[in-house]
């Protein structure tokens, strides 16, 4: 099952450290405070010094999602994610690819450690992918790669709000999805193709919220991780009354 205990709205937020710097980083969670649980660290700030701090958030009670997207022959994939398993993480993230899958999850075997599967990256649409030599539009290669994650006994997938609902058809509640390519009403897109509001993307299924700049270049990120928390709180009790 996807989650034994409802999650806290404000778990739901996962707030991306695409910062460069530790001590940015640092600055960062610290203006934001109590109003988010959960961060993200990719590349930039992970190549930057960001694994010790990643590892002090987690001391200090915060959720970490390393997002290294990792691609690669399946025993550098087994070792890589091995080495990330006892760090305490929450998530890690592999590209939906079903050797990369299949070794990711064999090195997070026995570890708490969970896996995302990438399927399409929420700044890719149709045209995109021909250009990159995909015969598959965005559709139908989300809906291959999430029922390949299933059958692989992958945790959960990356995908964009926009294929949250057709996702939950194909995989149930066992996995966890979690959505980027979310942008509050009047906020930019910019690089990003598939996306929508948070309480849209709550309402298509989306269980967990991924939020980058929305937060990290507004001019009070506490106050914006705070109103995206608000809206996932509207959308979730809508949701829970519909059901009823
Ligand atoms: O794996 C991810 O987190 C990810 C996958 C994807 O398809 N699209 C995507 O934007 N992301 C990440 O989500 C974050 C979105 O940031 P913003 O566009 O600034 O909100 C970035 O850190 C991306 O690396």
């Amino acid at each position: 099952m996807e989650n034994p205990l409802p999650i806290d709205p404000k778990d739901r937020l996962i707030v991306a450290l695409d910062v460069p710097t530790v001590s940015d980083a640092e600055a960062m969670v610290s203006r934001i405070g109590p109003a988010a649980t959960f961060y993200k660290i990719g590349y930039q700030l992970g190549l930057a010094g960001g694994l010790p701090f990643a590892a002090g958030l987690i001391a200090a009670g915060k959720q970490v999602f390393l997002d290294f997207k990792l691609h690669d022959i399946g025993n550098t994939i087994t070792h890589g994610v091995a080495s990330v398993a006892n760090m305490g993480a929450t998530f890690l993230t592999v590209h939906a690819y079903p050797q990369t899958m299949k070794a990711a999850a064999e090195g997070a075997r026995g570890s708490k450690l969970k896996i995302l599967a990438v399927t399409v990256l929420t700044s890719y649409d149709d045209k995109d992918l021909v250009e990159a030599g995909y015969a598959l539009s965005v559709g139908p290669l989300v809906a291959k790669r999430a029922a390949q994650a299933r059958a692989i006994g992958i945790d959960g997938l990356v995908c964009s709000p926009e294929e949250a609902a057709n996702l939950r058809g194909i995989v149930g509640n066992d996995m966890s999805l979690v959505t980027p390519g979310i942008r509050p009403a009047g906020s930019a897109a910019g690089d990003q193709k598939r996306i929508m509001t948070p309480a849209r993307a709550i309402a298509a299924g989306a269980d967990y919220l991924v939020v980058g700049r929305p937060i990290v270049e507004a001019a009070d990120p506490k106050a914006a991780a705070a109103a995206i928390v608000d809206e996932i709180a509207q959308a979730k009790a809508q949701q829970q009354q519909q059901q009823q």
